[in-house]
């Protein structure tokens, strides 16, 4: 079965590129659907339509507050009934309430090997805790900030002479390897659990 993945963004929409062309291998067991922006005019959503994927902009700045901005973006998603939530560069924390509507079925990826380095500005975190080694991580999304379990990480060494440009750019690369990497994984996993409970109830 080919999941069905809806895609929130925020700008450049690299890490979308990278989910896009996974997909567009027949043998990759998702499709995207639907890709959903907080912020209008950004790169990724060109790249979405590029590769003809559905977009939508659900302007954060135009609701007067999280609730009403996250029932939106949460109509805009079940719209698209999507069976995994790719969050790819979203720079909007969720409320709980948002999650649990979703749980267990969105992931995120974040520029650090978790648990190190939460929350914004991670490279400039690494470069002042002096870490030799950074990376990122692909994890399940839950309403605590970057926490839930993790499904992937990739290292990359931390040079000398690094600033948070190189060292950003250096794990952006692992990335665009990391996350169809580790969505194939989920979906295959969850696609296997269903299966079994299926045989459970025959
Ligand atoms: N409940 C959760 N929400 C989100 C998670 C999560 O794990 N649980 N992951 C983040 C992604 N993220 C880091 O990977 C992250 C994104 C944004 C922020 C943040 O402080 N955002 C500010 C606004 C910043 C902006 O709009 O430029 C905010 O929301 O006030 C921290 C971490 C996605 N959401
Ligand atoms: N906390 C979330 C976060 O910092 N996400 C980070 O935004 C960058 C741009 O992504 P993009 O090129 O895919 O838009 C990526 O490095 C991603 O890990």
């Amino acid at each position: 079965m080919t999941a069905r993945v809806a895609v929130l963004i925020s700008g450049s929409g690299s890490n979308l590129q990278a989910l896009l062309e996974a997909c567009a291998d027949e043998a990759f067991p998702a499709e995207i659907v639907k890709v959903v922006s907080n912020r209008p005019g950004v790169y990724g959503l060109e790249r979405a339509a590029a590769a003809g994927v559905r977009t939508e902009v659900i302007d954060h700045k135009a609701y007067e507050g999280r609730a009403p901005f996250e029932a939106a973006l949460r109509g805009s998603l079940e719209e698209a009934a999507p069976d995994v939530i790719c969050l790819a560069g979203f720079m909007r924390v969720l409320a709980a309430d948002f999650v649990r509507a979703f749980e267990g079925r969105m992931l995120n990826i974040h520029p650090s090997l978790l648990p190190a380095f939460r929350g914004l500005h991670t490279h400039r975190q690494a470069l002042e805790a002096g870490v030799k080694i950074a990376g990122c991580t692909v994890h399940v999304v839950t309403p605590a900030l970057d926490d839930g379990p993790i499904v992937g990480q990739a290292a990359v060494p931390v040079l000398p002479g690094d600033t948070e440009d190189s060292l950003a750019a250096r794990i952006l690369k692992a990335e665009h390897r990391l996350y169809p990497a580790a969505l194939r994984a989920f979906v295959e996993k969850r696609a296997a659990e269903a299966e079994g409970a299926s045989l459970f109830v025959v």
